[in-house]
């Protein structure tokens, strides 16, 4: 092998130069660093990206290249099944090493696996690094050195556990030309049509981010500033910016989560009025890290009940119902309006997600893998672990789940976590003339006010699409339909709500 072998970095889902272990790793090799990144939609078992996700990864990849090409290299970029297109890459450039940061999807860690064998055998050395998580999945282990099922006892053990401090970005990279045979079959970012053109969909996501790393830093920046005071108590409000909306910056990578966890604690070091909040914003990251341990130890988590006994749930498959819940058209307005976020922006508040899930899910009796799919292809944060193992917890049938019997009520969780109506006004304008006391429930309000605020109940705003009380009776019947063909499954008191 001639000694001015060139090393490679293959980048996926770590578009990032500040605390990337892979790259900095072939920095610091000293040989020329070709980066390059491959869209596979190709190899057995990979999940295409949704439609959302696509158009985020579009601006990601260019910001990844500005980066790199201000630090001497530059990112070629690929398409086609991994496994056979890294291998063609590191014979047709002759590479001593290949680097990269770890997956841990099913079929991710399987390309990774035959591609390290494969490398091996030609003396072509392949080496791999924690970029995506604070903790991997087998770092944090109960006494018995097992995994945990449940979030908490993790928690603790997380806490427990010193984060690595992140890596700074290399101060350059000794790029290199790629030979002419690979940079024919490498492709533009245009040609992979990751941003729609007719009808443009992208508009309302265009106005409500900026992708990249720099963007990234910045939001991190702002939240530590203007967010993190208070976060435990607001997090929760969704008409505020209460959150750090750092959700797509990490699921591409574009800020690692040891660079978070450690600007955290650093601003809760430096004021200690911060540090409940800290923790609990910690306990966030902490959660992302779980689901991504729950993923790797069963990656079945996005297709299929963790608990076998929901594969007889009695799901009802009523498409017109699916529609009106994905267009923000149920007649309950803080699901509608969430819906609504989520088609402008790309992005639904936590709170909203989990109201708007359950009542898919339990006042609609929709299969958990609707909304999953919906959510898949809406979310820029679209996330294999957090998505699968959320919509799981929603119906009952994840690990540390949310029992069936606790069915949000729209109403009252409207009136709990947007008392004013704002996050209403901002996302359903046809019900804005409402006050506070109507605008989470207008099929309540005298017809003389919903006459002055210009509302007409199944023409301007639909009547709900179905009765709050009789749909949580529904759902729990269809949960003891599953008990009679389980006799161990518990069920809870009829009392609860
Ligand atoms: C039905 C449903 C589907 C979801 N799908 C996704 C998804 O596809 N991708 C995704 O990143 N999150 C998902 N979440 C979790 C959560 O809603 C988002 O991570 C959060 O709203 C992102 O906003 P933020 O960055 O402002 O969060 P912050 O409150 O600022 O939290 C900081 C970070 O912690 C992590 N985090 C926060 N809450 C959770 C959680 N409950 N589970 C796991 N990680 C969490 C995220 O990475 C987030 O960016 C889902 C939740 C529900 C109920």
């Amino acid at each position: 092998m001639s000694t001015d072998s060139p090393v490679l970095v293959w980048f996926r889902d770590d578009h990032r130069v500040g605390d990337n272990p892979a790259l900095s790793a072939a920095a610091a090799s000293g040989s020329r660093v070709l980066c390059f990144y491959v869209f596979d939609e190709a190899s057995e078992g990979v999940r295409p990206l949704g439609g959302a996700a696509r158009w985020w990864l579009h601006g990601s990849l260019e910001a990844l290249n500005e980066a790199l090409q201000r630090l001497g290299s530059s990112l070629v970029l690929f398409r086609g099944p991994a496994t056979s297109v890294v291998e063609r890459i590191v014979a047709g450039t002759g590479a001593s090493a290949i680097y990269w940061n770890r997956r841990y999807g099913a079929a991710e860690i399987a390309i990774d696996r035959t591609l390290k064998q494969r490398l091996a055998a030609r003396g072509i050395k392949a080496q791999s690094f924690n970029g995506r998580l604070v903790h991997e999945p087998w770092e944090i282990v109960n006494r018995a050195g097992k995994p945990f099922q449940v979030f908490t006892p993790y928690l603790r053990a997380a806490f427990a556990r010193p984060a690595a401090p992140p890596l700074p970005s290399p101060e350059r990279l000794a790029g290199g030309a790629w030979p002419a045979s690979l940079l024919a079959e490498a492709v533009a970012l245009p040609d992979l049509s990751l941003e729609p053109a007719f009808p443009d969909w992208a508009v309302g996501l265009r106005k409500a981010w900026r992708r990249g790393e720099p963007a990234a830093r910045e939001r991190l920046a702002r939240f530590l500033d203007e967010g993190l005071k208070g976060y435990a108590e607001r997090r929760d409000r969704p008409h505020l910016e209460g959150t750090s909306r750092l959700s797509p910056h990490l699921r591409f990578g574009e800020v690692s989560p040891r660079q978070v966890w450690h600007a955290v604690l650093g601003a809760a070091a430096r004021d200690p009025s911060l540090e409940q909040d800290a923790k609990k914003y910690l306990s966030e990251i902490a959660w992302r890290d779980f689901t991504h341990q729950l993923l790797h130890d069963h990656p079945h988590l996005p297709e299929r009940p963790h608990s076998s006994r929901f594969e007889a749930f009695p799901w009802i498959e009523d498409r017109q119902a699916l529609r009106a819940w994905q267009k923000g058209l149920t007649g309950y307005p803080i699901v509608d309006a969430g819906m609504r976020q989520l088609w402008q922006t790309g992005w639904m508040h936590n709170r909203v997600r989990m109201i708007a899930g359950s009542f898919l899910v339990k006042h609609l009796l929709a299969d958990w893998r609707r909304g999953e799919a919906w959510f898949w292809d809406t979310l820029v944060d679209a996330d294999a672990a957090n998505n699968a193992f959320s919509w799981q917890w929603i119906a009952g049938s994840g690990p540390d789940s949310a029992p069936f019997h606790r069915i949000f009520n729209p109403v009252v969780q409207g009136e709990k976590f947007d008392p004013g109506g704002d996050y209403i006004r901002a996302y359903v304008p046809e019900l804005a003339g409402l006050p506070p006391a109507f605008i989470h429930k207008p099929w309540e309000a005298p017809p003389a006010m919903l006459r002055q605020a210009g509302i007409r109940l199944g023409e301007t705003y639909p009547e709900p699409l179905v009765p709050h009380g009789p749909a949580r009776e529904r759902a729990l019947d269809a949960f003891r339909s599953l008990r009679r063909l389980d006799p161990e499954s518990r069920m809870p008191s009829a009392s609860l709500s």
